[in-house]
């Protein structure tokens, strides 16, 4: 009997314990949203370049708020960076309104939006709202706290581009009514929207123009052309390249972006501003072969190539003239195209172990 009664003792001290330590906790976690250190929100969080940008953030001392609604992104992107102390995850949807509620908030990344084509064929109407009721909502909260607002926009703004490379000033050949048009639209118009906010209420705007990046993190089955040809080859399927292989895409590795953004968000310069990587530009049949040879490296067998009919309004060519981001922000890739491939070959081959 009395041996019981101690038991239950052990059991109430135990769970007080228990609730002290989690109140304790969150009261810390509460002091720092209200010290002097600089509050940071970043949407599209749990996807491949967010999850990324949040970790190199919380590196430098921020509070970050990470908000995503996790249609495209992952949520084991960020589950750990929960466990963090300046972390916090905001999962809602961009386009919702929002009582914030914050008492500080110096930046905003606006990230969040469907960015692979097979994402966006499928949720055309996510798409476009994300990148302009999206944007509109992230201004208005920009405007209420004296934010900072960085766009990411993309390189999908000049369409299929007649001009090699694209500088900042070429105005795009976009086909407004075709299954592209969702996303390249909508960025443009999310650029539209910045501008607006800076001629009419001083809103201090960054606009990235983002290249084709990858890296760990990236959504095995997100359908662009890096995830697609490693997972095919990790599985053992065969590859399918979409036209004759000849279309050229220049790859950036998420690092290097990253890196990229940081330094625009803390430039002076408002106007739009290339972030890629000129000088991997390859042929989709350039990059099934890279890749299947870094696999045959780790032991992995080549599959067969197959080609298939290309994709409509598919882009023939893309490159990047990053002179601007070169001389305004100091920022130039310096991450190889093997490279990166390497430690995101690793990484699908540890997810799928
Ligand atoms: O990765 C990115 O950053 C960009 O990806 C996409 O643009 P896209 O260049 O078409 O990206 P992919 O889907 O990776 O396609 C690249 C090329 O590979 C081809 N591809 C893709 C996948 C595949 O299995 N096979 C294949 O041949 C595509 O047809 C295209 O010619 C998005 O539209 C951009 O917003 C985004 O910034």
């Amino acid at each position: 009997m009395l041996a019981r009664i101690r038991h239950k003792h052990y059991i109430i001290l135990l769970v007080s314990s228990c609730v002290l330590i989690y109140l304790i906790y969150n009261t810390l976690k509460y002091d720092i949203v209200t010290s002097d250190r600089s509050v940071v929100l970043v949407t599209g969080a749990a996807g491949l370049v967010g999850s990324h940008l949040c970790e190199e953030l919380l590196k430098r001392n921020y509070i970050v708020y990470g908000l995503d609604n996790l249609s495209t992104g992952q949520i084991r992107n960020i589950n750990w960076l929960n466990s963090l102390r300046d972390f916090y995850f905001v999962n809602r949807d961009v386009t919702d309104k929002w009582e914030d509620g914050f008492t500080r908030l110096d930046e905003i990344y606006h990230m969040a939006s469907p960015a692979s084509p097979k994402a966006y064929f499928k949720d055309p109407i996510g798409t476009y709202r994300a990148n302009t009721i999206g944007t509109e909502s992230m201004i208005e909260l920009a405007g209420r706290h004296s934010a900072r607002l960085l766009f990411a926009s993309s390189s999908e703004v000049y369409g299929d581009p007649l001009t090699h490379p694209q500088t900042e000033i070429y105005w795009g050949n976009v086909n407004p009514y075709g299954p592209r048009a969702c996303y390249d639209e909508s960025k443009r118009m999310g650029e539209t929207l910045c501008f607006i906010a800076q001629q009419l209420y001083g809103t201090e705007i960054r606009i990235a123009r983002i290249f084709n990046t990858f890296g760990p993190r990236m959504h095995p089955e997100d359908g662009r052309v890096i995830s697609n040809f490693i997972m095919n080859g990790i599985k053992g399927d065969d590859i399918f390249i979409y036209g004759d292989g000849m279309k050229t895409r220049s790859f950036m590795y998420i690092s290097d972006l990253v890196d990229g953004l940081i330094r625009l968000m803390a430039s002076n310069n408002s106007s739009p501003i290339n972030l890629g990587n000129p000088y991997e530009e390859h042929n989709v049949l350039k990059v099934a072969k890279i890749i299947q040879e870094l696999l045959a490296e780790r032991g992995i067998a080549r599959t067969r190539i197959n080609y298939i009919q290309a994709l409509q309004d598919d882009p023939t060519k893309r490159k990047p003239d990053i002179s601007k981001a070169e001389e305004l922000l100091d920022w130039r890739p310096t991450v190889s195209f093997e490279d990166g491939l390497r430690k995101t070959i690793d990484y699908f081959i540890e997810l799928y172990k």
